[in-house]
């Protein structure tokens, strides 16, 4: 845009000054004269944009906000150095504890500026305003838009204004509770599974796990199995990158859907960087093997789910116009199943396209399992350090099982001190570090003026982790705590693991029972206990993964449900 701007001045200085009648100076042609000119407006532009907008005239250059810049890229190097992706917002959240807004400097001394605690009338201002009262007046930016679309389709997470409210009516139903306690089985058989992972693990003599890989694998078993009735059978499967490894060397004919999905959903480091660098400029059209594998994995597993599609469709029709075989149908229960339910003739979803379905069906795929998997991680490191919160759980859980030992949807969602424990989890380790957004109007939030274009970064942390909400113990993993909530503490703000508003993540009910069930299968049988290796998390991401964690599991024989 800069330059076009440059570009357009510098002709028509160069034809002003044409008309004055002076000659260009040193000969010059008309062309070299306006090239002069759009070169010189553009290196002033820049220079003003790099390096005086946000010292002298940025609307927010009164907000609080690190100062240790990188002359060029602000905290750019500092985010890559850090120990999580949340280290810095964390830090500057406890500088500024009571600041509506935070603005730091990126790429290009680019101004970003992210919500923090502003403690106004008892609530927690900043976060709900952009997003709930004022969720529509902020976008997805486009880059991001860009790399989700392209490996997860256009869904619910990348619509916008009124599109995006109708089609969360349309989602409501098929992930609704009463459906979602349909998928209790399918969590509970695969979490038997996980456990006989972990069996044979002991059995071999190799009872340390590394916790992201084995919890990934289970996840994605479990995303697909309920949402497509796919059985995926990763669990039982090598290693991701050797898998990937060997999906490569097998060339275009043999693909499997299964391989065709790990490519796509599961990707090798090469194929991250391929899909962040194609959100800012355009790589796929590159001839390497990479970029022919994804080309080919994505078209081949979008006609497969687009055939799994219509045959639902045809077979829901099938049992909708032969009632006894509606009656039978009941069993088989995925999110596809329920998602064909209600786009019916007559039903809320009716009118939902293709294309639209395709995205809803990936995006709960890819949003669905390292989000669950990284939250049981934490569980269970919490567990393997805090043995005192490990024993507590275990015996709520064996006193349920032991009442009830085919528990129901309401005896699990009983279990508090499992529930305190798994938001203690989500509190302190958000698998969702940040989301981004774009002002797409002007407006004033909290006395702060928000031009149109402005990036804003919501942080759940910097309210799940504020010692000013949560106490000096904030760090600190406590389910109890969520028995005796006060204050700020109450508002739906301070607990945004799934985020707040129009915009909250719709597989929370999900989420919450498929690691409730992982644990009640799990915790039971085995106990766990650090193990004296260091990990890492995973940065520069936007999840909270760690690397390389893991703990010791042992059976526990005689408490075996
Ligand atoms: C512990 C597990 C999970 C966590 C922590 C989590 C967290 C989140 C968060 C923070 C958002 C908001 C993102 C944003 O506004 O940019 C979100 C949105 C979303 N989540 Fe989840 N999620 C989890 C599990 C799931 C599951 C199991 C599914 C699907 C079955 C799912 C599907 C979605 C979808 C489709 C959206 C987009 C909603 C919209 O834009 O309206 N999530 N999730």
């Amino acid at each position: 845009m800069d330059i076009a701007i440059c570009a357009g001045l510098g002709i028509i200085e160069a034809f002003a000054l044409s008309l004055t009648g002076i000659d260009y100076p040193y000969g010059l042609t008309f062309t070299q004269t306006a090239g002069i000119c759009l070169f010189l407006q553009y290196v002033a532009l820049t220079y003003y944009r790099v390096f005086l907008y946000h010292k002298y005239f940025s609307p927010f250059r009164h907000l609080p906000g690190p100062t240790d810049n990188h002359f060029l890229f602000g905290q750019s190097i500092k985010f890559m150095q850090a120990s999580s992706p949340i280290e810095l917002y964390v830090k500057w959240m406890k500088q500024w504890p009571e600041a509506p807004f935070i603005r730091y400097l990126t790429f290009g001394n680019q101004e970003v500026i992210t919500t923090d605690r502003n403690k106004v009338a008892n609530s927690i201002s900043s976060h709900k305003e952009v997003q709930q009262t004022q969720c529509y007046n902020f976008v997805k930016p486009a880059s991001f838009r860009k790399i989700v679309k392209e490996f997860a389709g256009n869904g619910v997470l990348l619509l916008e204004g009124e599109e995006h409210r109708i089609h969360r009516r349309m989602l409501a139903g098929p992930l609704s509770v009463p459906n979602i306690r349909k998928l209790q089985p399918i969590f509970q058989a695969k979490s038997r599974a996980l456990c006989g992972v972990l069996d044979a693990a002991i059995s071999s003599g190799n009872g340390n796990i590394d916790c992201t890989e084995i919890f990934t694998k289970a996840t994605l078993d479990i995303i697909g199995a309920t949402v497509l009735g796919l059985e995926l059978d990763n669990l039982t499967s090598e290693t991701f990158a050797a898998k990937a490894g060997s999906v490569a060397d097998k060339g275009k004919s043999e693909y499997s859907f299964h391989d065709a999905y790990e490519i796509v959903f599961a990707q090798s480091m090469i194929g991250k960087i391929l899909l962040f660098a194609n959100g800012i400029v355009p790589v796929r059209w590159i001839p390497i093997q990479a970029n022919r594998d994804w080309k080919f994995c994505n078209d081949w597993v979008r006609r497969i789910l687009l055939k799994m599609i219509h045959d639902r469709r045809a077979e829901v029709k099938r049992s909708l116009a032969d009632e006894k075989k509606q009656q039978a149908e009941t069993a088989s229960r995925d999110l596809l199943t329920f998602i064909v339910e209600e786009s019916m003739p007559g039903h809320p979803a009716e009118g939902l396209s293709e294309d639209h379905f395709l995205g809803h069906l990936m995006q709960f795929m890819v949003a669905g399992h390292a989000t669950s998997a990284d939250t049981i991680t934490w569980c269970v490191y919490i567990m393997a350090t805090r043995p005192d919160i490990q024993d507590k759980l275990r015996a709520e859980i064996n006193d349920m099982l032991a009442k009830t030992p085919s528990p129901s949807y309401n005896d699990i969602n009983a279990c508090s001190y499992m529930e305190g424990f798994i938001k203690e989890a989500l509190r302190i380790y958000a698998p969702s570090t940040s989301h981004h957004r774009e002002a797409s109007t002007d407006m004033k939030i909290n006395g702060v003026f928000i031009p149109k274009g402005t990036t804003v970064d919501i942080v759940p942390s910097v309210t799940m982790l504020n010692p000013t909400i949560w106490g000096d113990d904030a760090d600190t993993p406590d389910p109890t705590r969520w028995d005796r909530l006060a204050g700020d503490q109450l508002s739906p703000y301070a607990f945004q693991a799934f985020a707040n508003g129009s915009r909250m993540c719709i597989g929370k009910s999900y989420a919450m029972l498929e690691i409730k069930v992982v644990l009640m299968e799990m915790v039971p049988r085995f106990r766990f206990s650090a193990v004296d290796k260091p990990f890492t998390i995973e940065n520069p991401g936007f999840a909270m993964r760690p690397n390389g964690l893991e703990v010791r599991v042992e059976r526990i024989a005689q408490e075996m449900a």
